[in-house]
């Protein structure tokens, strides 16, 4: 009984299969290294370099490994990228998954945990955000991620799968044990760069925006741990083996910080007062994102570790002074 962990040489989907492996669990990742990296790959897990989207090879992996579930983790997943290049965000996040649930379904897999995002909700009418908020994504990104999520609904009523879909706000943090973390090749999360800009990997950062209506008028957002959200998966997974209904579910825990206090956040812990600019707002980006996070504490028992903004910054930093020694462009 093995778990196919797709994306898993990238950021989530390798604390993912941290989570797995430490659980005692068999893991094989399918990545076609684009954005991931070979040896972010965790030790312990198969590894098949290829693309989620091929059928036949799908097919092979899943019979090849014995594999009884599914992680889909593997995607494009860059906001701005997705609006001057939608048609590939249709095609590697639709397309791709379309052809994935097809071989899992025709493999007999009953059990499909889905990488959604907080995107698919658009400019909520109010947070928290509830899960049955309408979807209206602003991005074709958030788009293709809907997508997905209703292709699985249809598909979770036609045949034997069963499947969750998290939907996660902003995921931060790195391994707390230093095994993995955040090495995108084209960064462009907060926390990532603000822990660039303290270790010196870039020479300053911008606020995009100061005249949000919000306390300090810089956006707030719900930052959660990548090991507390890899966390969930484990505990989603249990959740279907258990029985569960096919369901959707916010991964954040339920609080938000502005830009200032990230920043601010980030130079406490590093001790590293850096350049930070004033910049034009960032197009798309609304002023306050916060999950409402009851359903995936109720539904699988969730309980966070690190809903600490310091300890987050910290595992960040601590993980952008390891890439110093590592070939990150190397794959
Ligand atoms: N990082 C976030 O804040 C965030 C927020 C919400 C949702 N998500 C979703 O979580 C998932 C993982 O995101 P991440 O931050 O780890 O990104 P990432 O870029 O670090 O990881 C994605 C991995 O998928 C691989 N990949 C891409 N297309 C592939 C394909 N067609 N076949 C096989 N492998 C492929 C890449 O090489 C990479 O290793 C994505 O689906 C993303 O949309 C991320
Ligand atoms: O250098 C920077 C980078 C970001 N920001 C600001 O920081 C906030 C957070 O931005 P991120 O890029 O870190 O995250 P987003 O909220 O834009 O988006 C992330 O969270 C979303 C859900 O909330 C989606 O899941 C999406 O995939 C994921 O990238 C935004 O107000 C942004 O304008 C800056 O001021 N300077």
């Amino acid at each position: 009984m093995t778990v196919l962990v797709t994306g898993g040489a990238g950021y989530i989907g390798s604390h993912a299969a941290l989570a797995l492996l430490d659980g005692g669990r068999n893991v094989v990742v399918l990545d076609n290294l684009s954005q991931g990296y070979r040896w972010a790959v965790p030790t312990g897990a198969a590894f098949v370099e290829g693309d989620c989207g091929d059928y036949d090879l799908v097919r092979r992996v899943i019979s090849e490994h014995d594999v009884t579930a599914i992680m889909h983790f593997a995607g494009s997943i860059i906001v701005p990228e997705s609006v001057i290049y939608p048609l590939e965000y249709y095609y590697n996040n639709t397309v791709n998954s379309r052809a994935l649930a097809q071989a899992a379904v025709d493999s007999g897999i009953e059990h499909f945990i889905f990488s959604s995002t907080a995107g698919v909700y658009g400019e909520p009418k109010s947070t928290p955000i509830l899960e049955d908020f309408s979807l209206k994504p602003i991005s074709p990104y958030g788009t293709s991620k809907m997508m997905t999520e209703k292709m699985l609904a249809d598909a979770a009523i036609a045949h034997d799968l069963r499947y969750v879909a998290l939907r996660y706000f902003n995921v931060a943090g790195a391994d707390p044990k230093g095994r993995s973390g955040q090495t995108s090749r084209k960064a462009t999360h907060l926390i990532k760069i603000a822990s660039q800009t303290a270790t010196g990997a870039r020479p300053q950062m911008a606020i995009y925006g100061e005249d949000y209506d919000t306390p300090d008028g810089t956006c707030i957002r719900d930052y959660i741990h990548v090991s507390d959200l890899a966390k969930a998966h484990v505990l989603a997974l249990e959740y279907l083996e258990d029985g569960g209904e096919s369901d959707v579910m916010n991964c954040g825990y339920g609080r938000g910080f502005s830009v200032k206090e990230v920043i601010g956040a980030v130079k406490r812990v590093s001790g590293i007062d850096f350049a930070v600019e004033r910049a034009e707002r960032r197009p798309g980006d609304p002023a306050a994102l916060i999950a409402a996070a009851d359903r995936v504490r109720e539904k699988l028992g969730w309980t966070p570790e690190y809903d600490d903004l310091d300890a987050i910054v910290r595992h960040a930093l601590d993980w952008e002074e390891s890439l110093k020694t590592r070939q990150v462009d190397a794959a």
